[in-house]
Formats: structure tokens, sequence, C-alpha cells
């Protein structure tokens, strides 16, 4: 279905409801500038670290497009758990899986619920920038934690520039970009409003930090468009 969310006025604040989650594909596909190559991008470097029986959680897994694709493109048997708090998402990443003929875990669950048991390949895509600063440190902790060594922590999100030049030009070059993608001025607006202190990105810098601080050897920007970027993190 089309995302046609933001065509009416809205006055409440962004959710994972009912409303988004039936069109979310489409919302993300058209939302995030090469979306689908950096989830690609995720799998290719995911199956690199992965084998035979490996755990694979993808934390706000949404409609689980990612351990779709991944079992989908995976010569190893894995286990995939997907772990979301919308119920809407869920159930569409429930049929979905189904009609794939894919075997996940799906947990509605809050991501700092879930025992994260000897995880291979932790996948975050454009989830943790919901997820307030401090807790979002703790949260990056905990997923080193439960990452076996020389595991990996795979993940998308979006971007802010500490400078206020450049970061103006980052915001007007998104909205050209949501331009082409059939998202009017209104439309466009109106989602910048609803995602006020909901969506709350950190520089490409603080992201590293965030990843360092919390222990991890290596942290390498795989690909970056603008104001979004895939990170991989090696512990
Ligand atoms: N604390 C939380 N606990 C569990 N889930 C949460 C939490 N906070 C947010 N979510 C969930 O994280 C997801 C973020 S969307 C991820 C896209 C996906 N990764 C994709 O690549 O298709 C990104 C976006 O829409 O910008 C939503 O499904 C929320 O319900
Ligand atoms: O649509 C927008 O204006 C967004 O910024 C939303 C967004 C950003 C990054 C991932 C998914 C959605």
């Amino acid at each position: 279905m089309i995302d046609k969310v933001f065509n009416k006025t809205i006055s409440k604040q962004f959710e994972f409801d009912e409303e988004v989650a039936s069109v979310f594909d489409d919302m993300l596909d058209r939302s995030v500038p090469f979306y689908k190559q950096m989830q690609k991008l995720s799998i290719s470097f995911a199956n690199n670290f992965l084998e035979d029986g490996s755990n694979v959680y993808d934390l706000g897994c949404s409609t689980a497009s990612t351990l779709i694709e991944l079992s989908k493109s995976s010569k190893y048997n894995l286990n995939l758990v997907g772990i979301d708090n919308s119920n809407a998402m869920l159930e569409r990443a429930s049929k979905k899986a189904k009609a794939f003929g894919v075997e996940i875990k799906l947990l509605n669950a809050d991501i700092f619920d879930v025992d994260l048991k000897d995880a291979k390949v932790v996948f975050s895509n454009y989830t943790l920038q919901f997820i307030r600063p401090l807790n979002r440190e703790k949260l990056v902790k905990k997923i080193y934690d439960s990452l076996e060594d020389g595991g990996v922590f795979i993940f998308s999100e979006k971007l802010v520039s500490k400078n206020s030049f450049l970061n103006k030009q980052f915001i007007d070059e998104y909205y050209s970009f949501k331009k082409t993608q059939g998202y009017s001025e209104f439309e466009i607006s109106q989602k910048r409003e609803a995602l006020e202190n909901v969506l709350i990105p950190y520089t490409e810098d603080e992201n590293k930090k965030m990843i360092e601080d919390a222990g991890f050897k290596h942290c390498e920007t795989v690909f970056k468009w603008v104001n979004f970027a895939l990170f991989i993190a090696i512990k």
C-alpha cells in the first residue's frame, strides 16, 4: 500500500501504529535513500560472519524484511529472532515470513527486555535513532555484551552534522530526495513535525564514539548518503 499517512493534518507525535504499519514497506523504501542497497549490504556483510546454527537478532525488525531477505540469501541454517514493540508491525512480519516460508521467532517486546543470547550478528537498522540518548548507550553496551567474540553489530542511522551550515544542506538534500519520491511539501513538513523529539539523530562521530565506548574493536561506515549511514562494528 502507498504511504499517504502525512497527507492529512496530524497533531500527534509519530508512532508505529496500525496506520504506519499498513504502509510501512513503501514508507521506508521512499523515505530512506538507498534503503534496498543498504539492506543488501547489511545482509552480505552479515553472511561473512555466519555459520550453521548462528543466532541472528534484528532489533526493531518492523515487518521483518531484513531477516526474510537474509534467510533467502544465506546458505546457512540460522536461528532468526526479530524483536519489535509494535504489534501492528509484528502482525505484518508474521504474515510476510509465512508467505515466504521463512521461520523467524518474532518477539513483541522492548529491545531492553530481551536476552540476546549468544549473538553472532545483531542488526538494528534505523531503530537506535528512536531510543533516548543514555538509554541508547546502555543498549549498545548490552548488544556488545551479548555478542560472541568476533560477532558483529550492523546498524543504520539517520545522521546530523555538527556544522549548522552543512546540516541545513543535509536537510535540503534530503527533502529534494523525498520530493523525487512523490512526497508533497505538506507531507514532508507534517512528518518532520511528528518526528520532532521522537527521532533523535547523532553525528557519524557520535555513533562511532558510542560504539567504541561500548568496547567494540572496530567500526566502519560501509555506506553513506548525505545524512544516512550504514555501520558495521566488530567485537
Ligand atoms: N524500544 C523498542 N523496542 C522494540 N522495538 C522498538 C523500540 N523502539 C522502536 N522500535 C521499533 O523500531 C522500528 C523502527 S523502523 C526499523 C526498520 C527496520 N529495521 C527495517 O530495516 O525494515 C525505522 C523507522 O521507521 O524509521 C519500528 O518498527 C518500531 O516499532
Ligand atoms: O521520513 C522522514 O522524514 C524521516 O526522516 C524518517 C526516517 C528516517 C530514517 C529512517 C526511516 C525513516
